[in-house]
């Protein structure tokens, strides 16, 4: 039992203070925050950003209820701003229009990016934004957008700094995001019928670079996969405890925390750090009697990014390799264009056939 209560207490995701990063200049809780994050995104890729010094909670709340108005309303009302008015990929989509491995997803959403000049609906997401009609609701989501891109430079800052990135490279990354092509879901789930075939949202990695969750308070919905070599996990499968453990990995619940965002990294920083960092599959099963709200903010690399393994990270896992003894040449991660890379992903509304959270 030892094993597996030390393998439970391991399992609890890291919560990590946005504070030190908030002001310019000097703050004694930088580095200690820089490695937290570093030592977040190696072991799990997913970790609470408490950001309770940054936004006050009213501010999010009041976006799920504004949410909750639109999800709320007749459904021809709801399609009128589907994703088939627009570019196929801004816009509302429908219970079940959502597929992730081959199963319809129990949700519906709408999705919003970054503006583009000359907007041009008949190219894959170059279209416009379509706003609920409810009043204040663009307003206190383009409010919203605002802090969280300032948060995503805060905090791929941070990350700079664990990864002991020298100030020519951190210009080099932010050149890479500073016009950073954002994704927001607003995502409504009625509760997951016993019986259904396929999940609240399926078992999915993000894509991008940085993912800030707000859901609301509804426990038990988002899951996170946690693989570690060596570690025993405990399972629900009742059976007497020397059996009942799993090695490897087990899926954790990550409830919301008050004050804290979920943040995970997408495969972005996958390949920028040559896959030093990972980008966790996690799921949603809402089983729960609520209608449950969570809106993500996808922070993105720039959409012409070239996005390859940074100097610092490779120096890193050397120093790594060097100490465990590893001589034969490390992976190396192939480079990509965002832009290219994000078109592949949403492309399940255009003519690929693959869902949006699919992998490749
Ligand atoms: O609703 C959630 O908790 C997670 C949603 C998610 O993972 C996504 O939209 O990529
Ligand atoms: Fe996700």
């Amino acid at each position: 039992m030892g094993d597996v209560k030390q393998a439970n207490r391991l399992a609890a995701l890291p919560i990590i203070s946005v504070e030190p990063f908030l002001n310019p200049g000097g703050h004694p809780g930088k580095l200690s925050t820089a490695a937290a994050l570093h030592a977040a995104c190696s072991q799990y890729g997913f970790f609470y950003l408490d950001i309770s010094s940054y936004v006050d909670r009213s501010e999010p709340e009041e976006l799920t209820r504004l949410a909750r108005e639109f999800f709320a309303l007749p459904q021809e009302e709801k399609d009128r701003i589907s994703l088939s008015q627009e570019d196929g990929a801004r816009g509302y989509q429908r219970l079940k229009e959502n597929v992730t491995n081959g199963k319809a997803d129990n949700h519906e959403g709408i999705d919003f990016y970054r503006p583009v000049d000359k907007p041009d609906k008949t190219k894959p997401v170059w279209g416009e934004n379509q706003w609920p009609a409810v009043p204040g609701f663009k307003e206190k989501y383009e409010a919203w957008v605002e802090k969280m891109k300032k948060l995503g430079m805060i905090v791929i800052e941070a990350m700079a700094t664990g990864l002991g990135m020298s100030p020519d490279e951190w210009v080099q990354l932010r050149n890479q995001v500073d016009e950073s092509f954002w994704v927001m879901r607003v995502i409504g789930y009625p509760p997951l019928p016993n019986d259904y075939d396929g999940f609240s949202c399926g078992a999915h990695r993000d894509y991008g670079c940085l993912t800030f969750l707000y859901a609301d308070p509804t426990p038990g919905a988002l899951q996170v996969y946690i693989n570690q070599p060596g570690l025993v996990i405990e399972t629900d499968s009742g059976l007497p405890p020397e059996h009942a453990v799993e090695e490897e990995g087990c899926w954790i619940n990550a409830d919301p925390i008050p004050g804290c965002v979920v943040c995970n990294i997408g495969e972005m920083w996958e390949v920028w750090s040559n896959g030093l960092y990972k980008s966790t599959l996690h799921r949603v099963v809402h089983r729960g009697s609520n209608y449950r709200v969570s809106i993500p903010f996808f922070f993105e690399p720039n959409f012409d990014a070239h996005v390859e393994p940074l100097p610092a990270a490779l120096r890193m896992q050397e120093e790594d390799r060097k100490i465990r003894g590893i001589t034969e040449p490390a992976k190396m991660y192939q480079p990509v264009v965002y832009g290219d890379f994000l078109l592949k992903k949403v492309g399940s509304n255009f003519d690929t056939g693959k869902g949006r959270y699919d992998a490749d």
